[in-house]
């Protein structure tokens, strides 16, 4: 064989090896990582698993002692004595907010003189507390609550709304004792506890008590927000806010107590609603005023609600985890809801807050037209304010409105809009929302853990971008008679509900940590340090 037949023979040779290498060897090469990537994935998802499985056992022992948990509500009770009101954007009791900044600061000694933890006080009036863990280099969480409260009507309580009163060794009343100061306090008391115990997380955590939640959070968690991101804060493991307290007796088909964590929360539309008319002598008048428009075109949107989305967002989530706990009855439904959504919507519907889950709501919150007895009106105006469904779009809701309404003389302006928060991960792969669970679990023991969708707005849509992870929920419970004290009247909760709350957010900051902890199972304390 000749030299040149030898170097075509090598050359051919060649040519098919980096055929074979580009044709199979680097596809192969690829797949081989990939798999190898997803096996690594799984692994630590399984390893992650078994650590929050391991904070089951970790049983949750009640140490401390009566007068402690008085001492607790009574804490709560001087907080809820502080009118930190906000009435509106340009109106809150500011001087209200500083004399509760130094409440806390007066009555959470351990706190303010950890050399670990850092307080700033944001924009004036609200508060970021950095808790720094001893482990470095591991995600931060956030526990959100909020330092205002809505106002009040004095002459409809039963007791003065800010007397911070304890009533029959039993109960804590007082604005903002569910909404939002036991958040805000039984968080603190968590941490001064850690601390009273000698003890110092080992995660980085911050507490973001904004100031102005009820009227946007613009000028409070917004502004705590961006302080975080000039800190360098980008990314946090998971945001815990709040959102709905555990229930009794509010689902048909179980008497658990069920606790709905809020993995979304609703889109809102505000909009005014406006008609203009000709002003004249009330003794010759039109046969329709901007005022008799206006409120056809507002009964209408009441009449002929937004159409029912049951089953068609992530309410669907929530009836199959409820299903596995309640009668056969309900669990055929729950599991079956692609056939009986229609049924169920009927039924919900005629309960305000079941409603809310079925739809998009419509409330006629503002309405106001005329300048005097004999004039006849030169205009009215209304607003509508939408809570909008996950399934549903702003602009889907606003054309649903326009067709109801079908008068062009009614003007629609949009005040105020945002589209419904994303869906935050709940699978048995979320570690922290297994973690979330488990510490539901561990306070209120029957309790059954499932997602919703959170029918109200908080301060969590300044954290979207920190995280994928936010959650809604307030670890007390309130029964069926006991929801309408939000916002409205007689606002209590039970010393004992107190002492589950801060039993509760204990239970996160123990826990969150564990899921770092590579402490072996069996090395584990397992009544140490519990309250
Ligand atoms: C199958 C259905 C069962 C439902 C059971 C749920 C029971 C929950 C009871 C009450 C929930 C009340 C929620 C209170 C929300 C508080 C937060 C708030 O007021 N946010 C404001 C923010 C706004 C930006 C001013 C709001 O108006 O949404
Ligand atoms: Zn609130
Ligand atoms: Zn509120």
């Amino acid at each position: 064989m000749g030299l040149a037949s030898k170097r075509k023979g090598r050359w051919r040779y060649r040519c098919w090896q980096k055929l074979f290498l580009a044709l199979i060897g680097f596809p192969l090469a690829a797949g081989l990582l990939l798999v190898f990537v997803a096996i690594s994935r799984a692994v630590f998802i399984q390893q992650q698993n078994q650590s929050v499985l391991r904070i089951l056992n970790n049983q949750v022992v009640d140490k401390i002692d009566e007068s402690q948990i008085t001492q607790r509500a009574e804490r709560l009770a001087g907080a809820l004595k502080i009118p930190s009101v906000s009435y509106a954007t340009d109106n809150q009791e500011k001087e209200a907010l500083l004399q509760l900044h130094q409440y806390l600061e007066t009555n959470f000694p351990l706190i303010h003189s950890a050399t670990f933890i850092k307080k700033e006080v944001i924009n004036a009036y609200s508060l970021l507390y950095t808790v720094e863990g001893t482990t470095k280099g591991k995600l931060p969480y956030l526990l959100a609550s909020h330092l205002d409260v809505v106002p009040v009507n004095p002459s409809t309580w039963e007791v003065p709304p800010f007397g911070g009163k304890i009533v029959n060794r039993t109960y804590i009343y007082g604005r903002g004792a569910i909404d939002d100061k036991a958040g805000v306090l039984g968080i603190m008391e968590a941490v001064e506890y850690a601390i009273q115990k000698g003890q110092r997380p080992q995660r980085t955590f911050f507490m973001a008590f904004g100031h102005d939640e009820e009227i946007s959070g613009k000028q409070g968690a917004q502004e705590l927000a961006k302080a975080l991101k000039v800190r360098g804060v980008d990314r946090l493991d998971f945001v815990l806010d709040e959102g709905f307290p555990l229930t009794k007796n509010v689902i048909p088909g179980t008497d658990k107590h069920i606790a709905m964590v809020g993995i979304s929360e609703k889109g809102t539309a505000t909009l005014e609603l406006s008609v203009s008319g000709n002003p004249g002598h009330s003794s010759f008048p039109p046969p329709e005023s901007a005022i008799g428009i206006l409120a056809a075109a507002v009964a209408r949107l009441e009449e002929n609600p937004q159409p029912s989305l049951l089953g068609k967002g992530p309410e669907s989530a929530t009836f199959k985890y409820l299903a596995a706990h309640v009668s056969f009855f309900y669990r055929l439904l729950y599991n079956n809801m692609w056939l009986f959504s229609g049924l169920m919507a009927r039924q919900m519907e005629h309960v305000p807050l079941t409603n809310a889950f079925v739809r998009t709501t419509t409330a006629i919150t503002l309405f106001h037209g005329g300048i005097k007895d004999n004039v006849v009106p030169p205009s009215a105006k209304a607003v509508i304010n939408h809570r909008v469904h996950p399934s549903q779009t702003v602009a889907e809701v606003i054309a649903y409105d326009r067709k109801i309404i079908s008068d062009p003389r009614v003007h629609i302006r949009v005040k105020t809009s945002r589209e419904a928060h994303p869906i935050s991960p709940f699978g048995t792969d979320c570690i922290p929302f297994q973690m979330l669970m488990m510490s539901i679990k561990q306070v209120f023991t029957d309790a059954v853990v499932v997602p919703a969708v959170f029918i109200a707005n908080t301060d969590t849509r300044w954290y979207l971008s920190f995280t994928a992870n936010l959650y809604r929920f307030l670890p007390t419970v309130i029964t069926p008679e006991d929801v309408g004290r939000y916002h409205g009247n007689n606002e209590r909760i039970s010393i004992q509900h107190y002492h589950e709350a801060v039993n509760f957010y204990y239970r996160i900051i123990k826990n969150a940590d564990m899921l770092i902890d590579q402490v072996p199972a069996s090395t584990m304390n397992n009544d140490d340090e519990e309250l």
